[in-house]
C-alpha cells in the first residue's frame, strides 16, 4: 500500500521558488492543501496500490516508508501520524491483517514514534491489525548521524535498507558505544509504551551488515518476531555463483525459524547473483528450514519438542499432587515418558546389586498408576538375587483402583498396597529401599521434601532413598511473550498472576546472564544454584511416629549474583531442577546437564517466576536475585524479589599507576599520577575480553569498583498471599 507523500507532510520545510512573491504564494497554497489534507484525509485512485478485497487475501500491507513519526519536528511528526492513520483506516477498509511500519530511526524521539503506535493501537479501527515494527539488526555505522532523521529508507516500499540514525547528544554524548545497542533499545521503547500490545509484532530487517559481536542476537528470540526481512543484498555467491547466506546469518535463521516467522524477501528480481536465478533466494530459504536443528526437532516424533511443541510458551499452573488426586488422563501423559522410568530403573538395579544376596524390602511411594512399580519389578527380575518385598503406597483412591488391577493382571499379586499419605500411613515392617517421584520442576515445589520426611521413617538405619539428592536452580530470563501471557490471563487478577510461578517449555526467551564473573569479577556461573535437599535427614528431631516436630527445616534463601553481559529487559527467572537418584543415575532439566543426564525426557518443563513489572537492565549490570522458599502449618510458597546494580569506582578510590599526558600544569612526561579509571559504560556490551575481572583493566581501569544501585523489583508473593502449595 504504497502511497505517494501528501502534501500535509514536511510541508514546513517550503519551497525553492525563484522570486519571492511566488515564494510566498506558492507557500501559502500548500499550506492551505495540507490544512484540508488535515481536516479531511482521504486518497485518490492512483495514490493507492489495491483498491478490491480479492486483491488482499494474505497480503501484508507495507506502510509508507517515508512516515517520519520519530522527526525531530513536532509538525512533521503530527503530519506523520495522520497520514499513518489515513493509511491505515483505508487498509481496515480492505480487511488486510498485518501492515508493516518503517523502522524508527531516531534515538532521542523514540518516545514520539511509540506514543503514536500506542495512540493508533488504542484506537477502534484496525482492532484485529498485527502492528509489525520494521527493526533492523544492522548496528549503527559510525560518521551517519544526522540530526534530520531520515536519510534513507525513503523510497515506496522500503526496498532500501534503513539505517539508525542518532541525533548529536542523544545519548548522553555517548554516541558511539550507545549506538551499538539502539535499535533493540527503540524497539524496548515502543513496546513497552504500548504497553506489551499483543498486537504489536517485529518485522527483524536483516539487511547487512550483520552484528557478529557474540551473543548481539540472542535477545531477539525473546522478542515476538512474526516475519523476517531479507534484500537479495544480505545473501553472498556460493563458489557456484548461487546466492547463500554468511554462517553467522545462518546460524540466526535456522534458530528462529522454531518460530514460523514469515520471510520477506526482497530486490529477488535485481540479479545480482550469478546463478539461481530469483527463485534461488527462496530455494535456500527452504534449505536452511530443512536444516534448522529446533525446526526439525519439533517435527521429529519421540523429541521433547515436539512432545511439547502445542505448549511452546504457554504458562501453565504447577501441578499439586499432594492437595488434588490427579486425573487418569494426567498420569497417562507423564508415562509416556521414555527416559525417566528408564532412569528409575536403572537407579533400582544398581541399588539392589549393592546390596548383593541380602534380602531386600522396597517401597513405592506415592504410585500413581503404577509405572514405577512396573519398572522397580522389572529391576527385580533383571537382578534376581536374593528374597525381595515390594510395597506401595498411594493416596489418590482412583488411582488405587489402577494400582489393584495392575496388581493382579501384572505382577502376580506380588506388590502389597497401601492406600493414604505416606506421611501418616503404617508399613508392617522397616524397608531397605524407599522409591518416590514427588519433584517438580523447580524439585521440591511438589513438596517431595515434606512427604518424604514423612515417609523416612519406614526406612532402616542403612536404608537408601532414591532420589538421594535434588537441587533448584535459576537464571534471569527475557520474554516479552511470557510477560504478555501472565498479564493476559483470562482467570485472575493482575497481581495474582504476576505472584504465581508457572510451568513453562521455553521457547521465545533469552537467558540474560552471562558466564564468567562480570566487571568486579564476583558474579556467580550463568544458571545458579538456590538450593538442595537430601533424603533421607537423619539429623531431624522426630515425635514418638518418626514425624519432624515442625517443618522449618525446609525452608530455604538464596541470594544470586549474576553478570548481565548485554543490556536486556528482565520479565522473570527461569528455574530449573537436577536430581541424584542412585549410583551413577540422575535426572536434569537444567540446561547445561539435560542432554548428558536425562536427554529427552518429556516429564518436566521448566518453572518460571514471573515479574509483575518488567526490569529493565543495561550491558554490564550486576543482578542480584533473592528468592526464598517459605513454610507454615498449611503450606509452603516461594518469595522473591531483585535488585540491578551497575559497577562504579569507589568515590574515594584513586588509583596509582597511570601515565599522565603531558600539559603546562602537569608533571613532566612519564611521571605517575593518581587518577581515577573511567566508569565502565552502561552502553557498552561486553564482548568475550570485556567479561571477567582483567576487562575492567581493558577498559581503562584497574581500580576498585563498587557498584551502584540501578532499579529494583517488588518483593512476589508476600507471606504466599497469592499463591501457595497446600500441605
Ligand atoms: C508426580 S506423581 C508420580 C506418579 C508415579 N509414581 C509416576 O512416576 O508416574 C506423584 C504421585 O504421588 C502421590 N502422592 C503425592 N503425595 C503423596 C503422599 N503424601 N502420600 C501418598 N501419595 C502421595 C500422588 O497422588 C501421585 O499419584
Amino acid at each position: 500500500m504504497c502511497l505517494q507523500q501528501p502534501v500535509g507532510v514536511g510541508a514546513n520545510h517550503a519551497s525553492t521558488s525563484t522570486s519571492r512573491e511566488g515564494e510566498v504564494s506558492r507557500g501559502e497554497d500548500l499550506e492551505k492543501e495540507a490544512e484540508e489534507w488535515r481536516l479531511h484525509p482521504k486518497f485518490e485512485r492512483e495514490e493507492v496500490t489495491v483498491t478490491r478485497l480479492e486483491e488482499t487475501f494474505s497480503l501484508i500491507g507495507m506502510v509508507s516508508a517515508w512516515l517520519e513519526l520519530d522527526s525531530p519536528e513536532s509538525g512533521i511528526r503530527y503530519d506523520s501520524e495522520l497520514a499513518l492513520r489515513q493509511e491505515l483506516a483505508y487498509a481496515t477498509y480492505l480487511d488486510v491483517r498485518t501492515v508493516v511500519l518503517p523502522p524508527p530511526r531516531n534515538r532521542a524521539h523514540a518516545a514520539d514514534y511509540a506514543r503514536s503506535i500506542n495512540a493508533i493501537l488504542n484506537d477502534t479501527f484496525g482492532s484485529y491489525m498485527q502492528i509489525a515494527i520494521r527493526i533492523p539488526v544492522s548496528e549503527v555505522e559510525r560518521g551517519t548521524g544526522s540530526p534530520s532523521g531520515l536519510l534513507a529508507g525513503r523510497e515506496c516500499g522500503g526496498l532500501k535498507s534503513p539505517q539508525i540514525v542518532l541525533s548529536p547528544g542523544s545519548i548522553g554524548g555517548e554516541e558511539e558505544e550507545g549506538g551499538l545497542d539502539s535499535a533493540w533499545e527503540m524497539w524496548d521503547v515502543i513496546r513497552t509504551v504500548c504497553g506489551y500490545n499483543a498486537r504489536l509484532s517485529i518485522v527483524l530487517d536483516l539487511s547487512p551488515p550483520f552484528p557478529l559481536r557474540p551473543g548481539a542476537m540472542d535477545r531477539w528470540s525473546a522478542e515476538p518476531i512474526r516475519h523476517l526481512f531479507l534484500p537479495a543484498t544480505s545473501f553472498i555467491p556460493n563458489a557456484k555463483g548461487y546466492p547463500v547466506l554468511a554462517k553467522a546469518t545462518q546460524v540466526f535463521l535456522k534458530e528462529v525459524m522454531q518460530f514460523l516467522p514469515i520471510v520477506i524477501l526482497s530486490k529477488t528480481q535485481a540479479n545480482l547473483h550469478g546463478a539461481g536465478g530469483s527463485k534461488g533466494y527462496a530455494e535456500y530459504i527452504r534449505f536452511l528450514e530443512k536444516t534448522s536443528r529446533p525446526l526439525q526437532a519439533m517435527r521429529t516424533e519421540g523429541t521433547l519438542e515436539s512432545f511439547a511443541s502445542t505448549y511452546m510458551d504457554r504458562v501453565q499452573a504447577p501441578l499439586q499432587p499432594l492437595m488434588d488426586n490427579l486425573q487418569s488422563s494426567t498420569y497417562a501423559i507423564f508415562e509416556r515418558d521414555p527416559v525417566k522410568y528408564e532412569r528409575y530403573e536403572e537407579a533400582v538395579f544398581q541399588a539392589l546389586q549393592a546390596r548383593g544376596q541380602k534380602p531386600t524390602v522396597l517401597c513405592v511411594a506415592g504410585a500413581g498408576r503404577g509405572p514405577l512399580i512396573a519398572r522397580t519389578y522389572k529391576a527385580i527380575q533383571r537382578c534376581s538375587l536374593g528374597r525381595t518385598t515390594l510395597y506401595a503406597i498411594e493416596k489418590n483412591p482412583n488411582a488405587l483402583v489402577t494400582l489393584q488391577e495392575r496388581n493382579t493382571l501384572e505382577w502376580n499379586g506380588a506388590v502389597t498396597l497401601f492406600f493414604g499419605d505416606m506421611r501418616s500411613v503404617e508399613l508392617p515392617e522397616k524397608i531397605d529401599i524407599l522409591i518416590s517421584e514427588l519433584l517438580g520442576s523447580f524439585g521440591d515445589n511438589e513438596l517431595s521434601p515434606e512427604c518424604l520426611d514423612g515417609a523416612q521413617r519406614f526406612l532402616k538405619e542403612d536404608g537408601i532413598s532414591i532420589p538421594s539428592f535434588y537441587t533448584a536452580h535459576v537464571a534471569p530470563l527475557s520474554s516479552s511473550k511470557l510477560y504478555n501471557e501472565v498479564l493476559h490471563q483470562t482467570v485472575g487478577d493482575e497481581t495474582k498472576n504476576a505472584e504465581t510461578p508457572y510451568v513453562v517449555m521455553f521457547q521465545a526467551t533469552n537467558v540474560l546472564s552471562g558466564e564468567g564473573g562480570g566487571v568486579r569479577g564476583i558474579c556467580g556461573t550463568k544458571v545458579q544454584e538456590c538450593w538442595s535437599f537430601e533424603h533421607p535427614r537423619r539429623d531431624l528431631f522426630v515425635d514418638a511416629r518418626g514425624l519432624p516436630f515442625s517443618n522449618t527445616h525446609n525452608t530455604r534463601s538464596a541470594h544470586l549474583t549474576f553478570h548481565i553481559p548485554h543490556s536486556g529487559v528482565l520479565h522473570g527467572l527461569a528455574g530449573y531442577f537436577e536430581a541424584h537418584l542412585y549410583g551413577d543415575v540422575s535426572l536434569s532439566i537444567h540446561p547445561e546437564t539435560k542432554a548428558q543426564k536425562s536427554n529427552n525426557m518429556l516429564s518436566w518443563f521448566p518453572f518460571y517466576f514471573p515479574l509483575k513489572d518488567p526490569l529493565y537492565l543495561p550491558a554490564n549490570a550486576e543482578l542480584d536475585v533473592h528468592l526464598w522458599r517459605m513454610t507454615s502449618r498449611q503450606k509452603v510458597w516461594y518469595e522473591w524479589y531483585a535488585e540491578s546494580f551497575l559497577p562504579a569506582p569507589t568515590p574515594t578510590t584513586s588509583v596509582m599507576g597511570y601515565i599522565t599526558p603531558q600539559t603546562p600544569n602537569t608533571p613532566r612526561q612519564g611521571s605517575i599520577t593518581p587518577v581515577r579509571p573511567p566508569r565502565p559504560s552502561p552502553m557498552l556490551d561486553a564482548s568475550p575480553s570485556v567479561e571477567g575481572p582483567a576487562s575492567f583493566m581493558d577498559l581503562g581501569g584497574g581500580g576498585e569498583l563498587s557498584r551502584v544501585k540501578i532499579g529494583q523489583t517488588s518483593l512476589h508473593n508476600p507471606g504466599g498471599r497469592s499463591s501457595w502449595i497446600g500441605l
